[in-house]
Protein backbone atom coordinates (compact mmCIF):
# COMPACT_ATOMS: atom_id res chain seq x y z
CA UNK A 1 0.00 0.00 0.00
CA UNK A 2 1.18 3.45 -0.84
CA UNK A 3 0.64 6.88 1.44
CA UNK A 4 -3.01 8.15 1.46
CA UNK A 5 -3.09 11.84 0.43
CA UNK A 6 -6.74 11.89 0.46
CA UNK A 7 -8.86 10.55 3.67
CA UNK A 8 -12.16 10.13 3.46
CA UNK A 9 -14.11 9.15 6.74
CA UNK A 10 -18.07 8.94 7.29
CA UNK A 11 -17.72 12.30 5.03
CA UNK A 12 -21.55 13.58 5.22
CA UNK A 13 -22.72 16.72 3.49
CA UNK A 14 -26.55 17.69 4.20
CA UNK A 15 -28.47 20.32 3.07
CA UNK A 16 -31.23 21.06 5.53
CA UNK A 17 -33.03 17.74 5.26
CA UNK A 18 -31.52 16.55 2.27
CA UNK A 19 -28.23 14.65 2.80
CA UNK A 20 -25.81 15.37 -0.75
CA UNK A 21 -23.22 13.19 0.70
CA UNK A 22 -24.13 9.88 3.16
CA UNK A 23 -21.00 8.57 4.92
CA UNK A 24 -18.29 8.56 2.85
CA UNK A 25 -15.55 6.26 3.33
CA UNK A 26 -12.36 6.70 1.21
CA UNK A 27 -8.94 6.49 0.75
CA UNK A 28 -6.81 7.71 -2.38
CA UNK A 29 -3.28 6.69 -2.30
CA UNK A 30 -0.13 9.35 -3.71
CA UNK A 31 0.36 9.18 -7.45
CA UNK A 32 -2.78 7.25 -8.09
CA UNK A 33 -5.77 8.47 -11.00
CA UNK A 34 -8.72 8.21 -9.59
CA UNK A 35 -12.29 8.17 -10.99
CA UNK A 36 -15.42 9.73 -9.66
CA UNK A 37 -18.20 8.44 -11.35
CA UNK A 38 -22.16 9.04 -11.03
CA UNK A 39 -25.15 10.31 -12.32
CA UNK A 40 -25.78 13.88 -11.95
CA UNK A 41 -26.89 14.71 -8.57
CA UNK A 42 -25.01 11.78 -7.31
CA UNK A 43 -23.01 13.72 -5.03
CA UNK A 44 -19.46 14.37 -6.47
CA UNK A 45 -18.92 17.98 -6.60
CA UNK A 46 -20.42 18.11 -2.82
CA UNK A 47 -17.49 15.95 -2.52
CA UNK A 48 -14.95 17.88 -4.43
CA UNK A 49 -15.88 20.94 -2.58
CA UNK A 50 -15.26 19.26 1.00
CA UNK A 51 -11.95 18.15 -0.15
CA UNK A 52 -11.12 21.46 -1.41
CA UNK A 53 -12.03 23.30 2.03
CA UNK A 54 -14.71 25.36 0.27
CA UNK A 55 -18.06 23.71 1.92
CA UNK A 56 -17.90 22.57 5.06
CA UNK A 57 -19.01 19.14 6.29
CA UNK A 58 -21.96 18.42 8.22
CA UNK A 59 -20.67 15.51 9.84
CA UNK A 60 -16.74 12.93 9.52
CA UNK A 61 -13.44 13.64 8.19
CA UNK A 62 -11.68 14.62 5.63
CA UNK A 63 -7.95 15.00 5.06
CA UNK A 64 -6.20 16.31 2.00
CA UNK A 65 -2.41 15.84 1.94
CA UNK A 66 -2.44 15.45 5.76
CA UNK A 67 -4.35 18.72 5.94
CA UNK A 68 -7.72 19.14 7.12
CA UNK A 69 -9.28 21.51 4.07
CA UNK A 70 -12.06 23.12 6.90
CA UNK A 71 -9.59 24.28 9.34
CA UNK A 72 -6.77 24.75 6.89
CA UNK A 73 -8.19 25.80 3.38
CA UNK A 74 -5.42 27.94 2.00
CA UNK A 75 -2.68 25.55 2.91
CA UNK A 76 -5.03 22.89 0.59
CA UNK A 77 -5.13 25.45 -1.96
CA UNK A 78 -1.64 25.61 -2.04
CA UNK A 79 -1.08 22.06 -2.72
CA UNK A 80 -4.21 20.91 -4.26
CA UNK A 81 -4.92 22.13 -8.23
CA UNK A 82 -8.54 22.19 -9.41
CA UNK A 83 -9.77 22.44 -12.64
CA UNK A 84 -12.98 23.27 -12.63
CA UNK A 85 -15.40 22.36 -15.81
CA UNK A 86 -14.82 25.41 -17.32
CA UNK A 87 -12.59 27.41 -16.76
CA UNK A 88 -12.32 31.33 -16.96
CA UNK A 89 -9.10 33.25 -18.48
CA UNK A 90 -8.94 36.69 -19.56
CA UNK A 91 -10.04 36.53 -22.76
CA UNK A 92 -7.70 39.90 -23.68
CA UNK A 93 -4.46 38.22 -22.91
CA UNK A 94 -2.92 35.25 -24.41
CA UNK A 95 -2.19 32.31 -23.20
CA UNK A 96 1.52 32.93 -21.31
CA UNK A 97 0.19 36.33 -19.75
CA UNK A 98 -2.45 34.21 -18.18
CA UNK A 99 -0.29 31.65 -17.00
CA UNK A 100 2.19 34.05 -15.71
CA UNK A 101 -0.57 36.35 -13.90
CA UNK A 102 -1.53 32.36 -12.39
CA UNK A 103 2.00 31.84 -11.15
CA UNK A 104 2.51 35.36 -9.68
CA UNK A 105 -0.65 35.53 -7.77
CA UNK A 106 0.95 32.37 -6.28
CA UNK A 107 3.77 34.14 -5.46
CA UNK A 108 6.10 33.20 -7.61
CA UNK A 109 8.83 35.95 -9.25
CA UNK A 110 8.13 37.09 -12.70
CA UNK A 111 11.21 35.43 -13.77
CA UNK A 112 10.54 31.74 -12.85
CA UNK A 113 7.06 32.29 -13.77
CA UNK A 114 7.78 32.80 -17.04
CA UNK A 115 9.67 30.02 -17.44
CA UNK A 116 7.26 27.98 -16.04
CA UNK A 117 4.75 28.94 -17.91
CA UNK A 118 6.71 28.69 -21.55
CA UNK A 119 7.93 25.26 -20.17
CA UNK A 120 3.84 24.47 -19.18
CA UNK A 121 2.84 25.37 -22.51
CA UNK A 122 5.19 23.36 -24.44
CA UNK A 123 4.57 20.13 -22.06
CA UNK A 124 0.30 20.51 -22.71
CA UNK A 125 1.18 21.52 -26.59
CA UNK A 126 0.33 25.23 -26.86
CA UNK A 127 3.87 26.26 -27.63
CA UNK A 128 2.89 27.73 -30.78
CA UNK A 129 -0.14 29.42 -29.07
CA UNK A 130 1.72 31.18 -26.53
CA UNK A 131 0.84 34.36 -27.59
CA UNK A 132 -2.47 33.84 -28.84
CA UNK A 133 -5.04 35.82 -27.08
CA UNK A 134 -7.30 33.11 -25.43
CA UNK A 135 -9.98 34.28 -26.59
CA UNK A 136 -9.55 32.59 -29.56
CA UNK A 137 -8.92 29.30 -27.89
CA UNK A 138 -10.72 25.88 -28.58
CA UNK A 139 -12.55 24.32 -26.23
CA UNK A 140 -9.71 21.75 -26.26
CA UNK A 141 -7.10 24.36 -26.08
CA UNK A 142 -8.92 25.88 -22.98
CA UNK A 143 -8.61 23.15 -20.87
CA UNK A 144 -4.95 22.14 -21.91
CA UNK A 145 -4.37 25.86 -20.97
CA UNK A 146 -6.34 25.20 -17.63
CA UNK A 147 -4.29 22.14 -16.84
CA UNK A 148 -1.30 23.79 -17.43
CA UNK A 149 -2.95 26.57 -15.09
CA UNK A 150 -3.24 23.85 -12.41
CA UNK A 151 0.19 22.75 -12.85
CA UNK A 152 2.02 25.93 -12.11
CA UNK A 153 2.40 26.05 -8.74
CA UNK A 154 3.42 22.86 -8.90
CA UNK A 155 0.41 21.01 -7.06
CA UNK A 156 1.03 17.17 -5.67
CA UNK A 157 -2.36 16.54 -6.93
CA UNK A 158 -4.96 18.02 -9.34
CA UNK A 159 -8.75 17.99 -9.10
CA UNK A 160 -10.23 18.04 -12.76
CA UNK A 161 -14.36 18.66 -13.12
CA UNK A 162 -15.41 17.07 -15.99
CA UNK A 163 -12.43 17.99 -17.92
CA UNK A 164 -13.37 16.84 -21.38
CA UNK A 165 -16.88 18.06 -21.39
CA UNK A 166 -16.88 19.94 -24.98
CA UNK A 167 -14.23 18.17 -26.63
CA UNK A 168 -14.10 16.10 -29.80
CA UNK A 169 -13.24 12.51 -29.59
CA UNK A 170 -9.56 13.52 -31.42
CA UNK A 171 -8.85 16.29 -28.42
CA UNK A 172 -10.22 13.97 -25.58
CA UNK A 173 -8.10 11.22 -26.72
CA UNK A 174 -4.90 13.87 -26.56
CA UNK A 175 -6.32 15.55 -23.26
CA UNK A 176 -6.53 12.21 -21.71
CA UNK A 177 -3.07 10.93 -23.04
CA UNK A 178 -1.62 14.52 -21.61
CA UNK A 179 -3.20 13.60 -18.08
CA UNK A 180 -1.79 10.17 -18.01
CA UNK A 181 1.75 11.07 -18.51
CA UNK A 182 1.50 14.22 -16.39
CA UNK A 183 0.55 11.97 -13.51
CA UNK A 184 3.22 9.27 -14.20
CA UNK A 185 6.12 11.62 -15.49
CA UNK A 186 5.54 13.96 -12.45
CA UNK A 187 4.11 11.90 -9.91
CA UNK A 188 0.82 13.99 -9.44
CA UNK A 189 -2.34 12.24 -7.96
CA UNK A 190 -5.20 13.05 -10.50
CA UNK A 191 -8.80 12.96 -8.81
CA UNK A 192 -11.23 13.30 -12.32
CA UNK A 193 -15.16 13.75 -11.93
CA UNK A 194 -17.06 12.68 -14.96
CA UNK A 195 -19.95 10.84 -16.43
CA UNK A 196 -17.69 9.47 -19.41
CA UNK A 197 -17.26 6.25 -18.71
CA UNK A 198 -15.20 4.82 -21.99
CA UNK A 199 -13.18 7.65 -20.97
CA UNK A 200 -12.32 7.42 -17.71
CA UNK A 201 -11.56 3.50 -18.02
CA UNK A 202 -8.79 4.21 -20.64
CA UNK A 203 -7.33 5.94 -17.69
CA UNK A 204 -7.69 5.55 -14.69
CA UNK A 205 -6.33 3.30 -11.70
CA UNK A 206 -9.47 2.98 -9.68
CA UNK A 207 -12.69 4.01 -9.89
CA UNK A 208 -15.61 5.03 -7.38
CA UNK A 209 -19.05 4.69 -8.29
CA UNK A 210 -21.42 7.36 -6.43
CA UNK A 211 -25.44 7.12 -6.30
CA UNK A 212 -27.61 9.61 -4.07
CA UNK A 213 -24.74 10.48 -2.11
CA UNK A 214 -23.41 6.78 -1.65
CA UNK A 215 -20.44 5.09 -3.03
CA UNK A 216 -21.54 1.90 -3.50
CA UNK A 217 -18.54 0.67 -5.06
CA UNK A 218 -14.98 1.26 -5.25
CA UNK A 219 -11.95 -0.45 -7.15
CA UNK A 220 -9.38 -0.92 -10.15
CA UNK A 221 -11.97 -2.51 -12.86
CA UNK A 222 -10.60 -5.86 -13.31
CA UNK A 223 -11.84 -6.27 -9.65
CA UNK A 224 -14.92 -4.61 -10.26
CA UNK A 225 -15.92 -6.86 -12.93
CA UNK A 226 -15.06 -9.95 -10.93
CA UNK A 227 -17.14 -8.76 -8.03
CA UNK A 228 -20.23 -7.64 -10.11
CA UNK A 229 -19.73 -10.70 -12.70
CA UNK A 230 -18.44 -12.85 -10.44
CA UNK A 231 -16.37 -14.93 -12.80
CA UNK A 232 -18.15 -14.50 -16.08
CA UNK A 233 -15.50 -11.54 -17.45
CA UNK A 234 -16.38 -12.71 -20.96
CA UNK A 235 -19.23 -13.47 -23.65
CA UNK A 236 -18.29 -15.11 -26.50
CA UNK A 237 -20.60 -14.89 -29.11
CA UNK A 238 -21.14 -17.44 -31.97
CA UNK A 239 -23.09 -17.65 -35.23
CA UNK A 240 -23.52 -21.74 -35.87
CA UNK A 241 -25.75 -22.78 -38.70
CA UNK A 242 -26.38 -26.99 -38.55
CA UNK A 243 -25.68 -27.36 -35.16
CA UNK A 244 -26.64 -30.71 -33.31
CA UNK A 245 -28.79 -31.35 -30.62
CA UNK A 246 -25.46 -31.74 -28.45
CA UNK A 247 -23.30 -28.74 -29.17
CA UNK A 248 -24.99 -26.87 -26.48
CA UNK A 249 -24.02 -29.46 -23.96
CA UNK A 250 -20.72 -30.09 -25.61
CA UNK A 251 -19.72 -26.64 -25.24
CA UNK A 252 -20.79 -26.50 -21.70
CA UNK A 253 -18.38 -29.18 -20.95
CA UNK A 254 -15.26 -26.58 -21.96
CA UNK A 255 -12.80 -25.98 -19.28
CA UNK A 256 -13.65 -22.02 -18.16
CA UNK A 257 -17.34 -22.33 -19.44
CA UNK A 258 -19.88 -21.31 -17.47
CA UNK A 259 -23.25 -20.80 -19.23
CA UNK A 260 -24.58 -21.28 -22.83
CA UNK A 261 -27.43 -19.72 -24.00
CA UNK A 262 -28.85 -20.62 -27.39
CA UNK A 263 -30.67 -17.97 -29.05
CA UNK A 264 -32.93 -17.25 -32.55
CA UNK A 265 -31.15 -17.12 -35.34
CA UNK A 266 -28.35 -19.46 -34.92
CA UNK A 267 -26.81 -16.83 -32.53
CA UNK A 268 -25.35 -18.64 -29.08
CA UNK A 269 -24.39 -16.13 -26.08
CA UNK A 270 -21.43 -17.86 -23.74
CA UNK A 271 -20.31 -17.33 -20.82
CA UNK A 272 -16.65 -17.42 -19.58
CA UNK A 273 -14.09 -17.16 -16.95
CA UNK A 274 -11.48 -16.87 -19.37
CA UNK A 275 -11.01 -16.15 -23.22
CA UNK A 276 -11.58 -19.98 -24.70
CA UNK A 277 -12.77 -18.91 -27.89
CA UNK A 278 -10.18 -21.64 -29.76
CA UNK A 279 -11.71 -24.07 -27.92
CA UNK A 280 -15.02 -23.33 -28.18
CA UNK A 281 -14.64 -22.75 -31.99
CA UNK A 282 -12.29 -26.27 -32.15
CA UNK A 283 -15.73 -27.57 -30.33
CA UNK A 284 -18.05 -26.43 -32.65
CA UNK A 285 -16.42 -27.51 -35.98
CA UNK A 286 -15.92 -30.59 -34.62
CA UNK A 287 -19.53 -30.99 -33.99
CA UNK A 288 -19.94 -31.10 -37.65
CA UNK A 289 -21.75 -27.21 -37.02
CA UNK A 290 -21.21 -24.47 -39.66
CA UNK A 291 -19.25 -21.28 -37.59
CA UNK A 292 -20.13 -18.23 -39.36
CA UNK A 293 -19.40 -15.60 -36.59
CA UNK A 294 -17.29 -15.81 -33.54
CA UNK A 295 -16.66 -12.55 -31.55
CA UNK A 296 -15.32 -12.34 -27.53
CA UNK A 297 -17.01 -9.53 -25.71
CA UNK A 298 -15.24 -8.26 -22.40
CA UNK A 299 -17.04 -6.27 -19.73
CA UNK A 300 -16.10 -2.85 -19.61
CA UNK A 301 -17.02 -0.02 -17.27
CA UNK A 302 -20.09 0.60 -18.92
CA UNK A 303 -21.52 -2.72 -18.09
CA UNK A 304 -20.27 -2.43 -14.54
CA UNK A 305 -21.91 1.01 -14.20
CA UNK A 306 -25.41 -0.14 -15.58
CA UNK A 307 -25.39 -2.61 -13.22
CA UNK A 308 -24.99 -0.85 -10.62
CA UNK A 309 -27.48 1.79 -11.65
CA UNK A 310 -30.42 -0.64 -12.60
CA UNK A 311 -29.58 -2.60 -9.32
CA UNK A 312 -29.85 1.46 -7.64
CA UNK A 313 -29.12 1.41 -3.65
CA UNK A 314 -30.05 -2.02 -2.76
CA UNK A 315 -27.01 -3.48 -4.22
N1 LIG B 1 -25.95 24.57 -2.06
C1 LIG B 1 -26.84 23.58 -2.17
N2 LIG B 1 -28.02 23.64 -1.54
C2 LIG B 1 -28.91 22.63 -1.63
N3 LIG B 1 -28.71 21.49 -2.32
C3 LIG B 1 -27.54 21.36 -2.97
C4 LIG B 1 -26.54 22.39 -2.93
N4 LIG B 1 -25.48 21.97 -3.67
C5 LIG B 1 -25.80 20.76 -4.16
N5 LIG B 1 -27.03 20.38 -3.74
C6 LIG B 1 -27.71 19.13 -4.04
O1 LIG B 1 -26.86 18.04 -3.64
C7 LIG B 1 -26.94 16.97 -4.58
C8 LIG B 1 -25.56 16.61 -5.03
O2 LIG B 1 -25.08 17.62 -5.92
P1 LIG B 1 -23.64 17.58 -6.59
O3 LIG B 1 -23.49 18.84 -7.38
O4 LIG B 1 -22.62 17.26 -5.59
O5 LIG B 1 -23.78 16.34 -7.58
P2 LIG B 1 -22.82 15.89 -8.76
O6 LIG B 1 -22.65 14.43 -8.61
O7 LIG B 1 -21.61 16.70 -8.78
O8 LIG B 1 -23.69 16.19 -10.03
P3 LIG B 1 -23.25 16.81 -11.44
O9 LIG B 1 -22.64 15.68 -12.19
O10 LIG B 1 -24.53 17.25 -12.00
O11 LIG B 1 -22.28 17.92 -11.15
C9 LIG B 1 -27.87 17.43 -5.69
O12 LIG B 1 -29.14 16.87 -5.47
C10 LIG B 1 -27.90 18.93 -5.54
O13 LIG B 1 -29.13 19.46 -5.95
Amino acid sequence: MGEPIIELRQLTKKYGEFTAVDKLTLTIERGEIFGLLGPNGAGKSTTILMMLGLAEPTMGIVKVCGVDPTRHPLLVKRKVGYLPDDVGFYEDRSGLDNLIYSAMLNRIPREEARERALRLLERVGLADAANKKTGAYSRGMRQRLGLADVLIKRPEMIVLDEPTLGIDPEGVRELLQLIRSLSRDEGITVLLSSHHLHQVQQICDRVGLFVKGKLIAVGDIPTLSRELFEEELIVVEAVVRSASERLSSKLGGVDGVLRVQKETGGEWRIGCSRDVSAELARAIVEDGAALQRLSIREYGLDEIYHRYFEGGESR
